[in-house]
């Protein structure tokens, strides 16, 4: 389905790109025949992960908090000077804590929102107006989560992804003009390197809740972002596509008490 030079020319930015989906976001875009940047926190991380990249294609990084709107003009800088454009956004990077509502403190909630929803709107204000918009063609996904009955047991991320998911679909209504698709995933329980932050007692026998019986792969989420942005999927804008091997219809996130 993907031609090794499908994406040849075409240059993207994954955020968190140095771990776990993001990771296998930037190979599969790689494989794909596109230069790919990836960008997070931490330095180290990212040095390691551009390494093992690069023999599947150009790949680079840039030390980057979603949440620092200079270090995301910084960002933007970076690839300006490299490559002089962007053709591809993936708002991947996110992260938060699972807690009951009652327990996340003002502080918690204001943490998880700012790293969510407003870093994943600092990266795609900068992009847009520094590339997509000028050049008048782009492609965003943002990576959310599986929010179809809330999400309980982490209301903060809950809220902030469904905050992420209604800016998708206005973004992809005004940005259309600009010749801008914007869409998101929304994965369900990934086998990931982010996984392991949560412990065994959340996670034993949470397989037998999911329909199909199992975890999703990093592969798996790669493969459809990568399809998301691909000519194949040019008439698509403003849609959350769910890969959760139907959790979402039936199945718990968290053994609540
Ligand atoms: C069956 C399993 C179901 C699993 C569902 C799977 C769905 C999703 C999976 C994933 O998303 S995988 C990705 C995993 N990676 C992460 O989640 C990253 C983890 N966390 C972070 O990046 C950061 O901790 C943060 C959430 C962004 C917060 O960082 P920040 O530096 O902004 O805040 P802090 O100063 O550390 O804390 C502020 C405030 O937040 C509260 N808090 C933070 N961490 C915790 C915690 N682990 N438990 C409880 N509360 C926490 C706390 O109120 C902090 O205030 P103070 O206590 O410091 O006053
Ligand atoms: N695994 C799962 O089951 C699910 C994951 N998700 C979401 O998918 C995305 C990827 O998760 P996953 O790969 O599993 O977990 P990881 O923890 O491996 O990936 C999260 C990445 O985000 C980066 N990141 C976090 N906060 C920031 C920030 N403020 N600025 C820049 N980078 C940041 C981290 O990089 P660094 O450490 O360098 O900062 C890290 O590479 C996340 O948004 C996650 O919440 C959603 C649903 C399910």
């Amino acid at each position: 389905m993907f031609s090794s030079d499908l994406l040849k020319e075409r240059i993207a930015v994954v955020t968190g790109g140095g771990s776990g989906i993001g990771y296998a976001i930037a190979k599969q875009l790689l494989n794909m025949g596109a230069t790919v940047c990836i960008s997070g926190r931490k330095e180290e991380k990212l040095r390691a992960a551009a390494e093992s990249l690069a023999p599947f294609g150009e790949v680079c990084y840039c030390v980057c908090d979603i949440r620092e709107p200079e270090q995301v003009e910084a960002l933007a800088d970076f690839i300006a000077q490299r490559y002089k454009r962007l053709d591809f956004l993936v708002n991947n990077a996110g992260g938060q804590f699972p807690a009951p509502a009652e327990q996340i403190t003002p502080k918690g909630f204001h943490a998880v929102v700012n790293n969510n929803l407003n870093g994943t709107w600092n990266m795609t204000y900068t992009m847009a107006n520094r590339f997509f918009i000028p050049q008048k063609s782009g492609s965003i996904v943002n990576i959310i989560a599986n929010i179809y009955r809330g999400f309980p047991g982490m209301m903060h991320t809950g809220a902030a992804r469904a905050g992420v998911d209604n800016m998708t679909k206005t973004l992809a209504v005004e940005w259309s003009r600009y010749g801008i698709r914007v869409n998101a995933v929304a994965p369900g329980i990934i086998q990931s390197t982010g996984l392991e932050q949560y412990p065994e007692s959340i996670k034993q026998g949470i397989a037998e809740t999911i329909p199909l019986k199992r975890l999703g792969t990093t592969e798996e989420v790669a493969y459809l972002t990568a399809f998301l942005l691909t000519p194949m999927a040019a008439y698509i804008t403003g849609e959350t596509i769910y890969i959760d091997g139907g959790q979402r219809l039936r199945g718990d996130m968290f053994k609540l008490n």
